[in-house]
């Protein structure tokens, strides 16, 4: 009979179970018969052995962060600002390991976290600077480029709260004027 066979039909159920699918060449004699010419072909269908681990989720997404630590009003006082853990500051650090880390950048100015997200493209000086001390203090950075009265008009509104410990990855080198070495921001 060659690729031809004469066998009992097959529940369709069956069939699928038997991974044997049924071509266009099947002859179906009669119906109700239990017999039936069909030509088989068998068919590797290969089911996934293995699921996909379910991804961690982000310690926290975007809106979390905003929901959490809101941008506060900028009539409140400097020493009435929510306090934020150091770890969550530093935990705005860009990380390899993070992948789904929130894209949200704090920076620190005198122990006072600012949400600088939007404000990145509009930054004077360009995004890189203020993206580079993510989840940093920048403090004598800041300083070196900024006076009170530039803090006062555009960081005033993005303070988020007050924070303490985050260091400086750098030492302040000294300033001078003339030949006078001034001291710290403090001093001036
Ligand atoms: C709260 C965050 C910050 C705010 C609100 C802010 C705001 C501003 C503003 C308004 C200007 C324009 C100043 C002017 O035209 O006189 C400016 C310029 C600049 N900022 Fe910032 N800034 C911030 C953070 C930083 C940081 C962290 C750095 C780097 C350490 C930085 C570096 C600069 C530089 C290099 C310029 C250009 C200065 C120039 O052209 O003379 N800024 N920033």
């Amino acid at each position: 009979m060659g690729w031809f066979s004469l066998r009992p039909r097959v529940p369709a159920q069956a069939q699928t179970q038997a991974h044997v699918l049924p071509s266009k060449a099947e002859v179906v004699v009669n119906a109700t018969s239990k017999i039936e010419a069909e030509h088989v072909e068998h068919v590797e269908i290969v089911l996934p052995t293995t699921t996909k681990p379910t991804e961690i989720p982000p310690r926290h997404v975007e809106d979390d962060i905003l929901k959490h630590y809101p941008f506060q009003d900028p009539s409140i006082p400097d020493e009435n600002l929510p306090f934020i853990k150091t770890e969550e500051v530093l935990s705005r650090k860009p990380s390899p390991l993070a992948k789904n880390q929130s894209s949200r950048c704090w920076i620190v100015v005198d122990d006072i976290v600012h949400d600088c997200t939007e404000f990145l493209s509009e930054h004077p000086g360009g995004e890189t600077v203020i993206e580079s001390f993510n989840g940093e203090d920048c403090s004598w950075q800041f300083w070196r480029f900024h006076s009170k009265a530039i803090m006062e008009q555009y960081g005033r509104e993005l303070r988020v709260g007050g924070t303490a410990g985050v260091k400086n990855r750098f030492k302040e080198p000294p300033r001078y004027v003339g030949l006078s070495r001034l001291g710290n921001n403090d001093d001036w």
